[in-house]
C-alpha cells in the first residue's frame, strides 16, 4: 500500500486551533471511550451516562454525545469486521502497544463504513486527531493512507465480511456452540449485527391503540414495536411523561407475564431495578414488593414508578440477609437475576468484549445462590419466576436443574404454548422459554429480533395434611 508521508511540522496546524475544530472532541472522546471499553472492561452505558458518564463525554454537547454513542455502538457491533478490513489494509500488523491507534481507526472506519459522516470528515477529523497527540502523531500517514483506502473501496471490503460470525469474538462463540450449534449460533451473530427496535410495554388499555397512536406495530405478545429513530427520543414520544407505557425488550417483558392473573396477588421482586417487570405486575394489580442491593438503581426505579403512577413498596436490600426473603409469604416471587447480560448484545454491543467466560461461571454461581435464597419467600403453593438476560445454559438452564435436584419441595410449572402467542418456538421441551435474538423476524431487519432470555416458572409444592 502507497503510503501518503507524514506532513512536515511546519504544515501541522497549532495545537489551540486543532482543540476548536468542529467535530474534533466528539472524535477524540470516541477513541478514548473505545479503548476503556476494549482494553479496561468498563462498561459503555456507564460511560456515556449523561449524568454519571466519563467528564470528557459529559462535556460534549448532546448533539455530540449522540454522535459518539452511534461510533462506539457500530464500532463495537462490527468490531470483528473492522479487525478483518484492518488487517486486509496493512502490510505489517500494528505495534502491540498501539492501543490507542487501533481504536482511532475504528472509530473512524465505524463512521465511513456505517454511519452517515461524510468520508472526508471522517479521514480529517482521524488525520487531525494523530496531529493532535503525541502517541499518535508519527501516524498520520498511515491512518490517511488506510482510511481513505477503506473509503474508496468501502462495498468490496463489507461484502468481504459477510460470515456475521467473525463479529461474535471466540470465546463467546465457544461457550454458545454446544448449546446451539452451528447454524444457530450463525443466526444469533446475523441477529447481532442488526439495530434492535425500540420496544414498548403499555400501562393499561390498549396496545393496539398506542400501536397506532406511535407509528408501530403490535407483536401478538402484546409487546409495541418501532423502528428506532435517532431524531425521535422516546422521552418526546407522546405518552411518555404521562407513563402511559415504557421502553421494554419484547423478551424481557415475558416473565413477569409467566405469573399469569396477579390482581390482589403478594409478588415480591427481588432483583428488581430499574422496575420493568416492577411495573408490569403493579400495572396487573399485583401488591408489589420491590426489593434491590442497588441505593442507586431502586432510586431509578422509584423515579420510573412516579412517572407512570404506580404505587410501589421498594425496599433497598440483599436477598441473601433480608428478612421479608425468609418469612415465605408471598405468593409470587420474580428473580431476574444479575447476569452476564450476553442476551442484549444487539443492545449492547459492549457486552462482548466486557464480559468472559469466567465472569460467566461466576455469575452462574451467584444466581445459583440468590435463586435458593429466592425460594424461601414463597408462600406453599406459591409461584417463583426465575429468569436473566443471558444466551450461556450456565446462567439458565443448568441454574434451574441444579435448584430443582436439591429443592424437593419445588417442581417445574411448563409454560404452555397459549401463553406465549407467537412466540411457541421459544418454550423448551421442559417447558421454560428460552428467546434467542433471531426469534421474531420480519421482514424488515429493523424490526426483528428480540433479546435473548431465560425463564423458568417453578411451583412450591402445596402444604399437606393439616
Ligand atoms: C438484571 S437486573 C434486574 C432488572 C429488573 N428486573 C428489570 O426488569 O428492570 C439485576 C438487579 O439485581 C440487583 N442485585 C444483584 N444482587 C442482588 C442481591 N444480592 N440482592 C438484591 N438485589 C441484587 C442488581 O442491583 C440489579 O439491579
Amino acid at each position: 500500500m502507497g503510503l501518503k508521508k507524514r506532513p512536515r511540522s511546519g504544515q501541522e496546524p497549532a495545537d489551540a486551533e486543532m482543540d476548536d475544530k468542529p467535530g474534533l472532541a466528539a472524535r477524540q472522546v470516541a477513541t478514548r471511550l473505545l479503548s476503556a471499553v476494549v482494553v479496561s472492561q468498563t462498561s459503555l452505558d456507564g460511560l456515556t451516562d449523561r449524568k454519571s458518564g466519563h467528564p470528557a463525554f459529559r462535556r460534549l454537547d448532546g448533539r455530540d454525545q449522540s454522535l459518539v454513542r452511534a461510533i462506539l455502538v457500530s464500532a463495537l457491533r462490527r468490531r470483528g469486521t473492522l479487525d478483518a478490513i484492518l488487517s486486509q489494509c496493512l502490510e505489517r500488523p500494528l505495534p502491540g502497544n498501539a492501543d490507542a491507534l487501533h481504536s482511532l481507526l475504528h472509530t473512524a472506519m465505524a463512521q465511513i463504513l456505517f454511519l452517515d459522516v461524510p468520508d472526508s470528515a471522517a479521514v480529517d477529523l482521524a488525520v487531525s486527531q494523530t496531529h493532535v497527540d503525541p502517541r499518535l502523531r508519527r501516524f498520520a500517514g498511515l491512518v490517511n493512507a488506510i482510511l481513505r483506502r477503506v473509503a474508496r473501496e468501502r462495498d468490496d471490503l463489507i461484502a468481504r465480511q459477510a460470515d456475521p460470525l467473525v463479529d461474535m469474538p471466540k470465546w463467546l462463540q465457544m461457550r454458545l456452540l454446544p448449546a446451539y450449534g452451528a447454524e444457530a449460533l450463525a443466526s444469533i451473530a446475523a441477529a447481532h449485527r442488526a439495530i434492535a427496535p425500540v420496544d414498548i410495554t403499555v400501562r393499561d388499555g390498549d396496545a393496539a391503540l398506542w400501536a397506532e397512536r406511535l407509528g408501530g406495530q403490535l407483536l401478538p405478545f402484546g409487546t409495541v414495536r418501532l423502528e428506532a429513530d435517532p431524531s425521535r427520543p422516546v422521552q418526546e414520544m407522546p405518552g411518555f411523561e404521562e407513563g402511559a407505557w415504557w421502553v421494554q425488550d419484547a423478551a424481557a417483558a415475558i416473565p413477569a407475564r409467566l405469573f399469569g392473573s396477579v390482581s390482589g396477588a403478594r409478588i415480591a421482586d427481588l432483583c428488581a431495578a430499574p422496575g420493568g417487570k416492577t411495573a408490569q405486575l403493579a400495572a396487573a394489580g399485583a401488591e408489589v414488593t420491590a426489593m434491590d442491593i442497588s441505593a442507586s438503581r431502586l432510586a431509578r426505579l422509584e423515579e420510573n414508578f412516579k412517572r407512570l403512577r404506580l404505587p410501589i413498596q421498594a425496599v433497598q436490600g440483599d436477598i441473601r440477609q433480608a428478612d421479608i426473603v425468609s418469612g415465605g409469604a408471598f405468593d409470587g416471587v420474580l428473580l431476574d437475576a444479575p447476569c452476564s447480560s450476553t442476551g442484549t448484545i444487539r443492545r449492547h454491543p459492549d457486552v462482548a468484549y466486557t464480559k468472559s467466560a469466567e465472569e460467566v461461571d461466576k455469575l452462574a454461581a451467584v444466581q445459583a445462590d440468590l435463586l435458593r435464597h429466592a425460594a424461601r419467600a414463597v408462600r406453599p403453593g406459591g409461584l417463583l419466576v426465575f429468569s436473566n438476560c443471558s444466551l450461556d445454559p450456565a446462567e439458565g438452564e443448568d441454574v434451574v436443574e441444579t435448584f430443582l435436584a436439591e429443592h424437593a419441595e419445588y417442581r417445574r410449572k411448563p409454560i404452555a404454548a397459549d401463553e406465549l402467542p407467537g412466540l411457541e418456538a421459544a418454550i423448551s421441551p421442559v417447558g421454560d422459554v428460552r428467546t434467542t435474538p433471531a426469534m421474531a423476524p420480519d421482514a424488515n431487519p429493523a424490526l426483528a429480533g428480540m433479546d435473548g432470555f431465560y425463564a423458568a416458572r417453578l411451583l412450591r409444592q402445596p402444604a399437606t395434611g393439616g
